[in-house]
């Protein structure tokens, strides 16, 4: 294994490159914004730059915040979004939006072999505990037996998906199929507002037996974060 910061350049013998890198959780990309999109402009020319070199298969991993705030629901592959390119999520909407248009450049330009996968809001085991996004949140303030902290009225709603459905998913698949379409959403059918969120996970944690929840905990804090 190669520990590297991506803003750096690098030249390796590599055949599929899956350019992951960036914080996803609102909370750890906000901390440090210009970081942030360094990684997701520079970092990704960096590797579209040595995925060029050496004729390897390139992966993006992008995100549903491409559509900033939309206005179209469900929103579909070929909408363009409603970003505002200079609100404190800026650094990640629109470095990831950047990174897309990157990736398409180098497929159009260099014949680069690319795939955009825009994921939705995933959870599931081996996330931190203080990782700040909503599920997360809500499962350690519910262990915590503390109020969940629902934000605004609640009314805003997502698309969560389960880490492994991510994986296993027809979109996850696609990507390993040459010659499909070069773009595809990672999401589930349907979506939630926050509100019932809170409503599902609270009593169902609570209610559960100890042991189950001293799993959920074990699974939560001493796993690694991913
Ligand atoms: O404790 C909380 C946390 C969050 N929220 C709300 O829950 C909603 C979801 O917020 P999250 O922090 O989980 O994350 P978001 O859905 O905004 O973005 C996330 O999902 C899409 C991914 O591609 C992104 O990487 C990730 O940023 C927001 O409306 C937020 O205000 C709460 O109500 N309470």
């Amino acid at each position: 294994m190669i520990r590297h910061d991506v803003v750096e350049p690098i030249l390796l013998e590599v055949d599929q490159i899956y350019h992951l890198a960036c914080p996803a959780s609102p909370v750890h990309y906000k901390f440090n914004p210009v970081k942030t999109i360094k990684t997701n402009v520079v970092g990704t020319l960096n590797m579209l730059g040595l995925a060029k070199r050496v004729g390897a298969r390139f992966l993006l991993t992008s995100t549903s915040e491409v559509y900033g705030d939309p206005l179209q629901h469900p929103q579909v592959e070929t909408y363009w979004g409603n970003v505002n390119p200079i609100g404190v999520r800026s650094c990640y909407d629109e470095g990831k939006r950047t990174a897309e248009t990157l990736t398409m450049d180098y497929h159009r330009g260099a014949n680069l072999e690319v795939r955009i996968a825009r994921i939705f809001n995933t959870y599931g085991p081996r996330m931190c505990i203080d990782d700040g996004r909503v599920v997360s949140n809500f499962v350690a303030q519910a262990l915590r037996k503390e109020p969940l902290t629902v934000y605004g009225d609640g009314k805003q709603t997502r698309s969560f998906q389960y880490v492994s459905d991510l994986v296993s998913s027809p979109s996850h698949q696609r990507a390993h199929i040459a010659g499909h379409k070069s773009r595809f959403t990672c999401a589930h059918a349907r979506t939630f507002p926050c509100w019932w969120l809170r409503r599902m996970l609270f009593p169902s944690i609570i209610q559960a037996p100890t042991a189950a929840r001293l799993s959920l905990i074990d699974r939560l804090v001493h796993r690694p974060c991913s």
